[in-house]
C-alpha cells in the first residue's frame, strides 16, 4: 500500500489548528470555566448548536465547564403575554410575586432544559438545576438607591423578589461536575425566608466563579464587548476603568450588572473575566483556544 506524503493543504491546516491550541488545553486542563449564556445570545438555533459543541469541547478536554443562563428577554415575552409591564432599575427587573413565578417558571422551565439538551445532541451530558435545588444559592434581597439629579437626597427603591446570592453550597455543583456532567444553573436562589428569588444572571455567574475558584468567567451577549462612547470595542478593563465608564454614562442598561459582575468576579479571585459575542460562532474557542482574544478582558 502506498502513502501520499503530501496531505492537502486543508488537512495541514486543520491540524495546525489542533497544534495551536495544544498549549492552551495543557494550561487549562483541570480548571474550571464558568459560562455564562445570555437570553440575548440564545435566539439563533445554529448558533445554540455551535455554543453547545463548544461547551462539551471544553468537558472533552478535560475542562470543567459550569454553565449559567439568562432569559431576560423571554422572561420580557411571557409577561407581555400575560399583561403584564416590567420595570428595570439599573438593569434589574423589579420583581413583584408573580414576576418571581413567571420568571422561575421560563428560566428553571423552558430554557434550562432547553439547553440541557443542546448539549445532550452534542453528546455531553448535562444536569439542569436552580440555585433552589440542594438549596445550593441561597439569596439576599437587593436593595438599590436612586439620586435625583442636582440632589444629595438618596431614595431607596425597592425591588421586591430581587436577590443576589449571599451563600453558594458548590458541593452540589461538585458532585455533577465530578460525575462527568455539566451543571447548567437557572439564576433562581431561595431566601431565608423560604420564598423565590429572581437573581440577575450575570450575578449569578459572578458568584458562582467566585464560590468554584475558577480560572476564567465568560459571559455571552449580542454585542461584541464593551464600546466606548464612539462605538468602539474596548479590548482591556480594569476595575478602576470600569468606575470611570459607568460615571461618564459609557454604559447602562444591562451592561451595569455585567461589569459589576466582572469587577466582583476579578476581586473575589477569579484570574479574568471576558465578555464576549455570542453571536459570532464558535466565539469562546476563539477566545480560549486561539492567539487571537475576542470581547472585552477584565482583569485585577
Ligand atoms: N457601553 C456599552 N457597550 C456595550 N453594550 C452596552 C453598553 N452600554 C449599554 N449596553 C447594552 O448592554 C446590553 C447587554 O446587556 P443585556 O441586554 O443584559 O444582555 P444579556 O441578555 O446578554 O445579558 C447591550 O446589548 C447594550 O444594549
Ligand atoms: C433580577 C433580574 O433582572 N433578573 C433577570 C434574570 C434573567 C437574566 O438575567 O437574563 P439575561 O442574562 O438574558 O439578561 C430578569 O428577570 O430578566
Amino acid at each position: 500500500m502506498t502513502r501520499n506524503h503530501a496531505p492537502d493543504p486543508a488537512l495541514l491546516a486543520k491540524a495546525e489548528t489542533l497544534t495551536e491550541a495544544l498549549p492552551y488545553m495543557q494550561r487549562y486542563a483541570g480548571q474550571t470555566f464558568v459560562v455564562k449564556y445570555g437570553g440575548h445570545a440564545m435566539g439563533d438555533p445554529e448558533l445554540a448548536r455551535d455554543f453547545a459543541e463548544d461547551i462539551v469541547l471544553l468537558k472533552a478536554v478535560g475542562i470543567n465547564p459550569v454553565v449559567v443562563h439568562g432569559g431576560g428577554p423571554q422572561i420580557g415575552a411571557m409577561l407581555k403575554k400575560l399583561g403584564v409591564e416590567s420595570q428595570f432599575v439599573d438593569g434589574l427587573r423589579v420583581t413583584d410575586a408573580e414576576t418571581a413565578k413567571v420568571a422561575e417558571m421560563v428560566l428553571s422551565g423552558a430554557i434550562n432544559k432547553e439547553i440541557v439538551s443542546w448539549i445532550g445532541g452534542a453528546g455531553g451530558r448535562a444536569v439542569g438545576i436552580s440555585g433552589k435545588d440542594g438549596g445550593f444559592v441561597r439569596a439576599e434581597k437587593v436593595t438599590r438607591t436612586t439620586r435625583d439629579p442636582g440632589s444629595n437626597i438618596e431614595n431607596v427603591v425597592d425591588l421586591g423578589f430581587v436577590g443576589e446570592p449571599a451563600a453558594i453550597d458548590r458541593s452540589v455543583l461538585d458532585t455533577i461536575s465530578n460525575a462527568g456532567m455539566i451543571p447548567v444553573i437557572a439564576p433562581i436562589g431561595v431566601g431565608a425566608d423560604g420564598h423565590t428569588y429572581n437573581i440577575n444572571a450575570d450575578t449569578m455567574a459572578g458568584a458562582i466563579a467566585a464560590a468554584l475558584g475558577a480560572a476564567r468567567l465568560f459571559l455571552l451577549t449580542d454585542v461584541a464587548g464593551v464600546l466606548d462612547k464612539q462605538g468602539q470595542l474596548l479590548t482591556d478593563l480594569d476595575p478602576a476603568a470600569i468606575q470611570g465608564l459607568r460615571a461618564d454614562g459609557t454604559i447602562s442598561g444591562g451592561m451595569i450588572p455585567k461589569l459589576e459582575t466582572c469587577v466582583t468576579a476579578v476581586e473575589g479571585g477569579v484570574d479574568a473575566a471576558v465578555i464576549l459575542d455570542g453571536r459570532v460562532p464558535h466565539a469562546m474557542l476563539i477566545e480560549i483556544f486561539t492567539k487571537q482574544g475576542a470581547g472585552t478582558l477584565v482583569h485585577r
